[in-house]
C-alpha cells in the first residue's frame, strides 16, 4: 500500500512537473492561463449560473489540455527530427490545428454566455 501511494505522488510530481514546464516554455500556454483567469474574474462579476461555469470551466480544460499536447508532440518532433523534415512539419502544424479548434470553441462558447451580460450591463449604464 505505502509503495503504491509512493508511486501515485511520484506520478503526479511529474504531471505537475510537465504542466510547469509548458508554463515556463510556452508563452501561448501564459496566455491561455491569463485569459482563464480573465473568464473566471468575469464569470465572478457577472454571477454566471452553474451550468455556465461547468461549461466555462470545461472550456479552460479543453484549451489547456490541448496547449499542454501540443507541447508535448512539438518537443518530440523536435527530438527526432532536428532538421526541416515535411513530416516533422505536418506534425507540428496538425498539434497546432488543434490548439486552434479548442481555442475557437472556447470563444465561441465565452461569447454566447457572456453577451448576454454584457449586452444587460450596457443597457443598465448606458441606456
Ligand atoms: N523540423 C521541422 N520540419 C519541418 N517544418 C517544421 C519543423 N519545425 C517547425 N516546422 C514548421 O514551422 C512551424 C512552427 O514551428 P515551431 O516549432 O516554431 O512551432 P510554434 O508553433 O512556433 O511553437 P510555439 O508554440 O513554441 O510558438 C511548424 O508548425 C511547422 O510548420
Amino acid at each position: 500500500m505505502r509503495t503504491y501511494l509512493k508511486k501515485r505522488y511520484t506520478s503526479f510530481k511529474y504531471a505537475f512537473k510537465g504542466l510547469h514546464a509548458a508554463l515556463r516554455s510556452e508563452p501561448h500556454m501564459r496566455l491561455h492561463v491569463l485569459s482563464a483567469v480573465g473568464v473566471v474574474a468575469a464569470g465572478f462579476a457577472f454571477g454566471v449560473s452553474l451550468t455556465e461555469w461547468c461549461l466555462l470551466i470545461g472550456c479552460i480544460g479543453l484549451v489547456v489540455t490541448a496547449e499542454v499536447f501540443n507541447t508535448a508532440i512539438e518537443t518530440v518532433v523536435n527530438l527526432v527530427s532536428p532538421t526541416y523534415r515535411p513530416l516533422a512539419g505536418k506534425a507540428k502544424d496538425l498539434a497546432a490545428g488543434a490548439v486552434l479548434v479548442a481555442a475557437a470553441t472556447a470563444a465561441l462558447i465565452g461569447t454566447i454566455i457572456f453577451l448576454p451580460y454584457l449586452l444587460a450591463f450596457a443597457k443598465i449604464y448606458f441606456g
